[in-house]
């Protein structure tokens, strides 16, 4: 995988597309951000076949659907996905079932362009997995890009890199390398996301927060994520909410639940956040970037906690803590309630 990284170099993407022969792309896109879509298109010029602007989170099937068709309609030789998590995720889904490549341009911190993991979902259900064929061939970094991004998006999506990082910490395969990755992801997110809260136009904390996602998504893609990644996963596909925000919200219950019994993660944690409580940090600044106080205020309801213990106990998971089903149906309930994170992990 390329990765082309700095301001303004979001002009060297023709070059890109050059590079693997491409010249029949279409653009891929996102309701409500036509001007991602079209600076790419102008810079594009002739290789351009046409756009898909219709991604939305979670990848439903039918929208894989619909993109693959257009994708076939127009003879398109691959795409440019530009935008944050739900874009690129079309463009992985789309490469998954066309066999076409990639090119990316995340405008968010998800980190999910670093990782070969693709995720749709059908039926109240979000299926995900691994095939290297959806890694993007080159990812174009340009902080320039996202100086628009507003606080609320760019603080959740960087949450969710930082949760990347977490589990990639105390992941069974975590390497001495992915885990100087992690801290270090963490620590320029943790750096730069207040920052940019105050001040969304900074454009030294555009850079480091792009460079602590890069980080981050690596991790996400070399190690084999937990619990944390698990609730989340059944959340937004089974009760539809909204992604980041709901890593954002449980995250500090899972840091509460997990660190304690993973010391080496929790001291890295702690010195990337820089505190000696990690989960209280954490909940800080879900709070500083927006996410609601509960999962309950996302619109889960108790009587929904069955069926997401149905789908975390249905098969063997990875997790530094051994699960059983009266803990974690009380971090559950704890999250969905806004119950004030223990100070511990
Ligand atoms: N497969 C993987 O490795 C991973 C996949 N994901 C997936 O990514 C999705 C979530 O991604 P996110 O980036 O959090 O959300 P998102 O892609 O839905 O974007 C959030 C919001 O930000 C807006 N936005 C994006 N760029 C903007 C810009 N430059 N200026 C202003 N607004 C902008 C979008 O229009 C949208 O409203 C989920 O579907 C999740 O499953 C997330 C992490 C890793
Ligand atoms: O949960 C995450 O942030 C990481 C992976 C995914 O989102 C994969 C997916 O569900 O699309």
């Amino acid at each position: 995988m390329r990765v082309v990284f700095g301001a303004g170099r979001v002009a060297e993407l023709p070059a890109e597309a050059d590079r693997f022969g491409l010249d029949r792309l279409v653009v891929v896109g996102t309701p409500g951000r036509a001007e991602d879509v079209k600076l790419v298109s102008t810079l594009l010029g002739r290789r351009v076949a046409g756009h898909f602007e219709d991604a939305r989170m979670h990848v439903p099937a039918s929208v894989v659907r619909a993109a693959c068709e257009e994708v076939g309609r127009l003879g398109a030789d691959g795409c440019v996905a530009i935008g944050g998590g739900s874009v690129i995720g079309l463009g992985k889904a789309v490469a998954r079932r066309t066999g076409l490549p990639v090119i990316v341009v995340p405008t968010t911190y998800s980190g999910s362009e670093m990782t070969p993991i693709w995720g749709i979902t059908e039926d109240g259900r979000k299926r995900t997995g691994r095939d290297i064929g959806v890694l993007p061939r080159s990812v174009v970094y340009d902080p320039e890009l996202t100086r628009r991004l507003p606080p609320r998006v760019s603080g959740l999506s960087g949450l969710n890199a930082i949760a990347h990082a977490m589990e990639a910490l105390y992941a069974p395969d975590a390497s001495p390398v992915t885990s100087l990755m992690a801290e270090e992801g963490t620590r320029a997110l943790a750096t730069a996301l207040p920052i940019l809260i105050d001040e969304p136009g900074d454009l030294p904390a555009r850079t480091l927060a792009l460079r602590g996602s890069w980080l981050c998504g690596l991790c996400l893609g070399q190690t084999t994520m937990s619990l944390h990644h698990k609730l989340c996963h059944i959340l937004g596909g089974t009760f539809d909410l909204p992604h980041a925000e709901t890593h954002s919200i449980l995250m500090p219950y899972v840091a509460a639940f997990n660190l304690p019994a993973a010391p080496a993660a929790d001291a890295a944690m702690s010195r990337a956040l820089g505190v000696a409580a990690p989960a209280s940090e954490l909940a800080r600044l879900g709070a500083l970037a927006g996410a609601a106080p509960s999962l309950g205020e996302l619109g889960l309801a108790e009587s929904d906690l069955d069926e997401v213990m149905r789908q975390v106990f249905s098969q063997p998971y990875a997790n530094p803590r051994r699960l059983w089903p009266d803990e974690v149906r009380g971090l559950l309930l704890a999250a969905l309630r806004g119950t004030p994170v223990q100070a511990s992990g």
